[in-house]
């Protein structure tokens, strides 16, 4: 089964302004810890990976157990990993962050094993205009819950893209869940 999956509270609001604090603690300096995309047409947004901040093991975990549990209610894809990084992405109006229309299914090594792909909104909803996650998994667009702490789960395959931010910032945690290749 396709489609959109919507858990509201998947992490609470705390958890999420704990989980900002720590990525505003890395050194922006450090280019091994913090991948810029600044030029680019097709993303514009800062990244810091999760695997990468020290006290942050409890995310992976709470990834894994949505990812979970999303899949068995809904998709029942042959997940078997977890084999990438959470990663943690900042959409600032200051440059009109943004994520043009696309798949995450990739030609490298891990992004081919790609089945679900996992975001949660880490941005209190009011704080910024735009950056609305938007998902395709048929004829018409589905908007992602903005709320603080929900979680969207897709099949990786499904285009989707995240709008022009016009007002303050929007972050976001992504996850992927791996498995054999669709056939
Ligand atoms: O930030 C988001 O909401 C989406 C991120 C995304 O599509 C990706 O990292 O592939
Ligand atoms: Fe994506």
């Amino acid at each position: 089964m396709t489609g959109v999956h919507g858990v509201a509270g998947a992490f609470s609001a705390a958890e999420c302004d704990r989980l900002v604090e720590l990525v505003a603690a890395v050194p922006c300096a450090d280019a091994r810890l913090v991948g810029q995309t600044r030029n680019h047409n097709l993303r514009r947004a800062d990244l810091v990976w999760v695997d990468d901040l020290p006290g942050a093991g409890w995310v992976m975990d709470r990834l894994i157990d949505i990812a979970r549990t999303a899949n068995r209610a809904r998709f029942d894809f042959d997940v078997r990993e977890f084999a990438e990084s959470p990663q943690v992405a900042r959409y600032g109006a200051e440059r009109e962050g943004h994520f043009d229309w696309h798949s995450d299914i990739g030609d490298g090594p891990l992004a081919a094993r790609r089945k679900l792909t996992l975001v949660v909104q880490l941005a209190r909803a009011g704080s910024y205009d735009g950056g609305d996650l938007e998902v395709m998994p048929g004829a018409h667009v589905v908007v992602a819950n903005r709320e603080v702490g929900a979680a969207t789960v897709f099949p990786s395959f499904v285009l989707h893209r995240v709008t022009p931010v016009t007002r303050g910032a929007r972050q976001s945690l992504t996850v992927w869940a791996h498995g054999p290749a669709f056939r």
